[in-house]
């Protein structure tokens, strides 16, 4: 298998901002959060769990996912929140597995906000964590996403503390200042990791 950096970070650190970089440098990026949509695609079977358990007010009137709808129910219940992952990280995790026996660049990326969490990281070579403090994260997801300073600290507690990610992490890149200093530090890192991937036996 190819050698794989795996990239964490709580919600709205700026994995997507340090990924997109490393896509532009001409390396494979697989992004869990991107699986999590395709596993829900209309006609899915996880799908039709999903509208079978929550009910049709979960089912937009085009038949995707209401994202919104289903965000406000997991993460204001934790029994709830345990069913959908349990539904969803299996999937999630074939899909993830079968990218990475697909991907061809030098080296590749696997985003995910739970790679901790849920032990992607042993499919991993290095951890890359993205860090910033936690109000930064609360202030950067509620202008992207509109939403509520309490959602997004529900979804917060939901994850690993900042501390613990911090101590897991092979390399850090702490992203709490512009967005051009968070791209020279991937450009640095990706140096790095296509020397490690040379010396790295497939
Ligand atoms: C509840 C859902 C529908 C809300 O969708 P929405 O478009 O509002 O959010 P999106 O999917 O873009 O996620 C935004 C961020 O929330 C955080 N997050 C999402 N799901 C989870 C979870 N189960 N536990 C903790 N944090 C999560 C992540 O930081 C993620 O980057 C969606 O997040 C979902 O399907 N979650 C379960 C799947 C999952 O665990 N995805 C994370 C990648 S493995
Ligand atoms: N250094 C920065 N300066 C200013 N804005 C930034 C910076 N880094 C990221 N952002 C912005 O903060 C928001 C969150 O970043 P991003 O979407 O990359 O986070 P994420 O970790 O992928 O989030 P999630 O876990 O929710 O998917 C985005 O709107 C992004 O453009």
């Amino acid at each position: 298998m190819t050698y794989v950096v795996g990239v964490t970070g709580g919600i709205g650190s700026g994995k997507t901002a340090a990924t997109d970089e490393f896509q532009r440098l001409g390396i494979d990026v697989i992004d869990a959060d991107v699986v999590a949509r395709e596993v829900v695609e209309p006609g899915s079977v996880c799908l039709k769990e999903i509208q079978h358990h929550f009910g049709p007010e979960v089912i937009q009137s085009d038949g995707h996912l209401d994202r919104k709808a289903l965000r406000e129910k997991v993460f204001s219940n934790n029994d709830e929140k345990e069913w959908l992952n349990q539904l969803l990280h299996p999937e999630i995790r074939r899909q993830i597995l079968a990218q990475l026996n697909n991907a061809s660049s030098k080296y590749v990326i696997l985003s995910a906000p739970l790679l901790l969490e849920n032990g992607l990281d042993k499919y991993c070579d290095q951890v890359l964590v993205i860090d910033v403090p936690e109000s930064l994260q609360v202030e950067r997801t509620v202008t992207r996403d509109n939403t509520s300073e309490e959602q997004v600290a529900a979804i917060l507690n939901a994850q690993m503390t900042r501390e613990e990610r911090r101590r897991k992490a092979d390399d850090i890149i702490v992203n709490d200042t512009t967005l051009n200093a968070l791209h020279t530090q991937v450009q640095e890192l990706h140096k790095r990791y296509l020397e490690a991937a040379i010396a790295h036996p497939s």
